[in-house]
């Protein structure tokens, strides 16, 4: 089978994400999608960053009713931060009988070449990007390994979420309702 992985911080999963996995799998010839739970971006560091666990029950639930899109915990027993290259070559061995390629929103482009073994992860893989707003310019418009995939942006990020909890705002129709009402009883990002 020929699988889109889509890691990611997920904290949380918001409608962008699942509108991107969605286009994904339904208009290129991706037939499943595996979001990648990443423990820790070894970029980001950030206070409010939830446990991996609540941030994969989290997509569990969001997915739960898209047979095409699937969740993947096999970050939580690798070494940490989270490097790409090493999941893509645990995820090779684990499945001989799948093509994997990887999915990113554009703006994970620019910093791409500060990535370990960037060079490793294009000569073996395809990347394919879903645009994103205001995007800082990249070197990768015209790479063999990279296919930009043609739909609408989506000006919304999980920082935006998390703020507007912050700020005791409403964040219906910016996650699930399964999303929203796990945030509201566990008492996340306040
Ligand atoms: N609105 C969006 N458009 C395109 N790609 C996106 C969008 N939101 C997230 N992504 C992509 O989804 C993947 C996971 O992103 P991540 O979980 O960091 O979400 P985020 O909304 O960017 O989070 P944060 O605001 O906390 O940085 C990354 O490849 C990122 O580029
Ligand atoms: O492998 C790397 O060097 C590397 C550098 C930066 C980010 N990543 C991964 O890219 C994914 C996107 O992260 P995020 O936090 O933007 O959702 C996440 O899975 C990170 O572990 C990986």
């Amino acid at each position: 089978m020929k699988i889109g992985l889509f890691f990611g911080s997920f904290n949380p999963i918001h409608v962008g994400h699942l509108i991107i996995a969605n286009t994904m799998a339904t208009s290129t010839d991706l037939q499943q999608v595996w979001f990648i739970v990443s423990p820790q971006n070894p970029f980001k560091k950030n206070n409010s960053l939830l446990h991996e666990f609540d941030r994969h029950t989290m997509v569990e639930r969001a997915i739960a009713d898209n047979h095409r899109l699937k969740v993947s915990d096999i970050e939580f027993s690798l070494p940490k931060p989270s490097y790409t290259i090493d999941t893509l070559t645990v995820l090779a061995d684990k499945f001989p009988e799948h093509e994997f390629v990887l999915i990113m929103g554009e703006d994970n482009l620019v910093q791409f070449e500060n990535w370990k073994n960037f060079e490793k992860i294009l000569e073996f893989y395809k990347i394919y990007v879903y645009p994103r707003p205001n995007t800082a310019p990249h070197n990768y418009e015209n790479h063999e390994s990279v296919k930009f995939v043609e739909a609408p942006l989506l000006d919304i990020s999980a920082t935006y979420i998390r703020k507007r909890l912050q700020e005791q705002k409403n964040i219906k129709y910016l996650v699930t309702d399964t999303v929203e009402a796990y945030i509201e009883l566990k008492k996340f990002y306040i």
